[in-house]
């Protein structure tokens, strides 16, 4: 072999190792480009994982499906590059984390919490009460002017045994004893009491007389005169909820369980916006699972906003926090719905003190409105004194009375407590919540 045919076999060779050589460059190149494509796939997952407690909170199921436990403790590998066969089963049972269990409750997930349970999803699952359609629009609310003689046909029970009753007696002409027996048992049957009872009848008596009183019409009026007397048309019976040196009117609504003072709480908010107040709402009654969604609820129809604390928490907290953040927010009223609590047990009396004490912190207290259900009757007067004493009760609102004959309680709870009665509920519809007005509350009893 020639030297020079030598030199070219090397020359080839030397191609040849060159050409193998940038080949295998390139496919390697390739296959990483390839690999890192695989890469970034899987990392995406993996981050998924990672950040899967914010990812799930926009409905994402994909991302608890790379999880690799679903036990809430696990925490997912997230530098992984997701190998194929560490995906799990795609179902993976739901996990148990109930709210109530959780310690912490400013809104921020728990160490262990799993963001795949929705915070609150337990607290949904109590909701009693109809909650506003999406996007809730503000509800028109009735005028309030007038509202007692709307609202008049709805005291037809107290109307026909007592107001008709009471006429037809005193109608009927001259009389006798047997017939005044009957106007007294006619007042004490209405809830009347018998110290309004004999102050009426002696009135009565004595005007019937001095007046000359000869003709049904003329009987009326009398009856009219005498009964609207009794209810002490002279108190001041203003709802204290305007503002005030620069701070918002505090109401707090204060009663027994199931009287309706969540109901009034949401009347009465309705009423401000009607008139063209804003109001934020204190959801204060902790004890009642659905009482804050109810109020809310409330609140959401006519625009205002609810301050409410956890389930079971101090009920004196959240009326503070409520006071404070509506003198934060400029309101001009915040209207606090307390727990309904048995007046016999002494213990939650002295917190319903507290409340007030603690909200008087913030700004004065400017009404305690008295809720009583006129169905209870008697029993209502004895609620009314146990309140009277922890808080001083500044205004009492008749509930209820849409549904009683009784309606004879307003004379004497205002006579026993020396408080007025402010206003009464005439029914469960939004706006069926009326100011009292004597002369006009006689009228409808009479017909
Ligand atoms: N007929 C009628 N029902 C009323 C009136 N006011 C309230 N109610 C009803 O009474 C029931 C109890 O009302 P709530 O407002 O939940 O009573 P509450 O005092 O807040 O009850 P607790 O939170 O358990 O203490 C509800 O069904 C109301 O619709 C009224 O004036 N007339």
């Amino acid at each position: 072999m020639s030297s020079t045919t030598l030199i070219w076999i090397i020359v080839a060779v030397a191609v040849l190792l060159a050409v193998a050589l940038v080949t295998g460059v390139v496919l390697s190149r390739k296959r990483r480009i390839s690999l890192a494509e695989r890469k970034g796939d899987e990392p995406v997952k993996g981050a998924y994982q990672a950040g899967g407690g914010i990812s799930l909170a926009g409905g994402r199921t994909d991302a608890t499906t790379a999880v690799p436990d679903t036990t809430p403790d696990t925490t997912p590998d997230t530098t992984s590059d997701a190998v194929p066969d560490e995906v799990p089963d795609p179902t993976p049972e739901p996990v148990e984390h109930p709210v109530a269990d959780r310690t912490e409750v400013d809104g921020q997930p728990g160490v262990g919490d799993d963001a795949a349970v929705p915070r609150d999803s337990v607290k949904r699952g109590i909701v009693e009460v109809d909650l506003p359609d999406e996007a809730s629009e503000i509800e028109e609310i009735e005028p309030t002017a007038g509202r007692l003689e709307r609202l008049r046909g709805r005291l037809a029970r107290s109307r026909s045994t007592f107001g008709q009753g009471l006429l037809g007696l005193l109608g009927a002409g001259d009389l006798d004893e047997d017939s005044w027996t009957d106007i007294e048992d006619t007042l004490l049957v209405a809830d009347l009491g018998a110290g309004i009872t004999d102050q009426i009848v002696t009135a009565l008596r004595a005007q019937l007389v001095s007046r000359g009183v000869r003709t049904s019409e003329q009987a009326r009026a009398l009856l009219k005169d005498v009964l609207t007397e009794s209810l002490y048309p002279e108190m001041d019976r203003s709802v204290r909820a305007l503002p005030h040196s620069g701070k918002p009117a505090v109401v707090l609504v204060v009663g027994v369980n199931g009287v309706g003072k969540t109901t009034t709480t949401g009347k009465l908010a309705r009423v401000l916006v009607a008139d063209g107040r804003t109001v934020l709402l204190g959801a204060a009654d902790t004890f009642r699972a659905a009482a804050a969604d109810q109020l809310e609820t409330w609140g959401s129809r006519v625009g205002a906003s609810t301050v409410r604390g956890a389930e079971g928490a101090d009920p004196a907290s959240v009326a503070f926090e409520a006071v404070k953040q509506g003198v934060t927010a400029g309101v001009d009223t915040v209207l606090v719905d307390t727990a309904g609590r048995l007046h016999t047990k002494t213990g939650l009396m002295d917190e319903l003190g507290k409340v007030k004490r603690v909200v008087e912190k913030q700004a004065e207290v400017d009404e305690v409105l008295l809720v009583l259900d006129a169905t209870t009757g008697q029993n209502g007067l004895t609620q009314a004194r146990v309140f009277a004493e922890v808080v001083n009760v500044t205004g009492i609102v008749l509930t209820k009375l849409d549904g009683t004959a009784k309606g004879g309680i307003v004379f004497q709870v205002q006579r026993e407590l020396g408080v007025p009665v402010k206003l009464v509920g005439l029914g469960e519809g939004a706006d069926d919540l009326a100011p009292f007005e004597p002369a006009a509350f006689v009228d409808a009893l009479l017909g």
